[in-house]
């Protein structure tokens, strides 16, 4: 085996494998696939040099690939001096090891390369835990030397040069403590979030939350709704940490902006749990804007990977074979939703054509450019909309002493008459069902 990988880092040369096998992402584009590996690969600052696609008609246990495209390929990896093998698929132990002495270089796959961006991107104390806890996850069943950020940042877990097997079941029993030390730790924080969040579950203000496929543009979208200046990049990954800030929408004074993480097909499993987290703002929005790049090859197979985390999360509500959006659902779990259809701009006339008749026949789409800015008035529009189209109206009684109440009614609806009485006032209130159950838990009626 080679032992120069300590040397692999941010601008090292990299070959990329994407390999394609009968029943495996048949709704993707093999060039599509190539491509996003590529932006993976970019988004940790790999230089990739050449790029072989595979169609296998099987795969091999001991490789995954065939041996004749295993020759094929290694003359190239000399080439173009590659320091590392990235085989867009899952690679079990075995794989990554032999393709690493076949190819004389670090292997890593569609998970490791995941779990290294995610490495990197993670901000926040508890992100970076989450992405440890992953990446030890995976570790464990691979104790073979890897390159990994863990190694990177703890000088290495002293898998190096084929460990004998003492060394490696006191690297397992080291893996497991940590773990367990990390799940504690999460455990904490996420108490502690749950307190903030039901903390700011009195703030009155209605939550939306941008959600889509990795490079959609929800941070070009937030920004140019918010006016702010989140970090926007033609890079996968480049939002990993949600970030909020207040906007205004036509009749609505203020609402709650969150943009969230971007979502990614074949997400390592040992990472849904880590993204989940990430996303649990979006479990209690009020709204969920799912962003798409209309105009991208892939964008419907883009689509149903966004919606299938959307399942995992329970805001689709319950399920409909067709997948579609219910209309008037009112189950509270259920967060409405609205897509834009972002990158217009790039789309030619045709596709335009096409994809602004289809939108128009849907009340719940908004078409825009987030660059340009077309289209962007009526997706403000359309999200208001929507954060009152379920409001119901309803008479609510309050003591006169019970002025925080009357301020959160006031914000969070719209209140269309206030008849005062002896004891206190009778509020004719158009409100969200979610608000109005929401209220009766913050005031329950009846007690006062
Ligand atoms: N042409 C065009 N490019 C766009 C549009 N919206 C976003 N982009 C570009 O697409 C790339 C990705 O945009 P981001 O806003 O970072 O995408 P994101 O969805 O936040 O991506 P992640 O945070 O990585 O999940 C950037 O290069 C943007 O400039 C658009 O409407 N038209
Ligand atoms: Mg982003």
């Amino acid at each position: 085996m080679n032992d120069s990988e300590d040397d692999v880092t941010r601008g090292a040369a990299a070959l990329l494998v994407v390999p394609e096998w009968h029943g495996q992402r048949l709704s993707r584009d093999l060039d599509a696939r190539a491509e996003e590996a590529k932006g993976l690969a970019l988004a940790i600052g790999l230089d990739v040099v050449a790029v072989h696609t595979l169609r296998l008609r099987q795969t091999r246990a001991a490789t995954l690939i065939g041996v004749g495209q295993i020759e094929a390929i290694k003359p190239d990896v000399v080439e173009s001096a590659a320091q590392l093998v990235i085989v867009d698929a899952a690679l079990t132990a075995i794989q990554q090891r032999n393709l690493e002495t076949e190819f004389g270089t670090k292997v890593i796959d569609r998970t490791g390369l995941i779990l290294e961006i995610f490495g990197e991107r993670a901000a926040t104390a508890e992100g970076r835990l989450q992405v440890e806890l992953a990446h030890l996850d995976y570790q464990a069943g691979r104790l073979v030397r890897s390159w990994t950020h863990l190694e990177r940042q703890r000088g290495g877990f002293g898998f190096l040069g084929g460990p004998g097997e003492t060394q490696i079941e006191a690297d397992r029993r080291m893996i497991r403590n940590r773990m367990a030390r990390i799940r504690r730790q999460l455990d904490d924080a996420r108490r502690t979030r749950q307190l903030q969040r039901s903390k700011r579950q009195r703030a009155p203000w209605p939550v939306i939350a941008l959600v889509g496929y990795t490079n959609a543009g929800k941070s070009t979208f937030f920004n140019r709704l918010t006016g702010s200046d989140v970090m926007a990049e033609d890079m996968l990954f480049a939002t990993l940490d949600p970030t909020m800030r207040e906007i205004r929408l036509p009749g609505i004074d203020k609402a709650i902006l969150s943009d969230t993480v971007g979502f990614v097909s074949d997400l390592p499993t040992e990472l849904v749990a880590a993204f989940r987290a990430t996303l649990e703002e979006v479990t209690t929005a009020d709204l969920i804007v799912h962003v798409r790049d209309i105009a991208h090859p892939d964008s419907d197979a883009q689509y149903d990977d966004v919606r299938a985390i959307l399942d995992s999360l329970g805001v689709n509500g319950p399920q409909e074979t067709d997948g579609k959006h219910r209309e008037g659902e009112d189950d509270p779990r259920t967060v409405p939703q609205i897509e834009i259809w972002n990158k217009i701009d790039t789309a030619d006339a045709d596709a335009r054509a096409r994809i602004e008749e289809m939108a128009a026949r849907r009340g719940d789409v908004a078409v825009l450019s987030a660059v340009t800015g077309e289209g962007v008035e009526a997706a403000r529009t359309l999200m208001a909309s929507q954060l009152t189209a379920r409001h119901r109206v309803e008479r609510i009684f309050l003591t006169f002493d019970q002025g925080e109440a009357m301020a959160w009614l006031h914000a969070r609806g719209e209140v269309l008459g206030d008849v005062a009485g002896d004891e206190g006032h009778v509020l004719t209130v158009r409100l969200d069902p979610a608000d109005r159950a929401r209220f009766e838990r913050l005031w329950p009626q009846g007690n006062g």
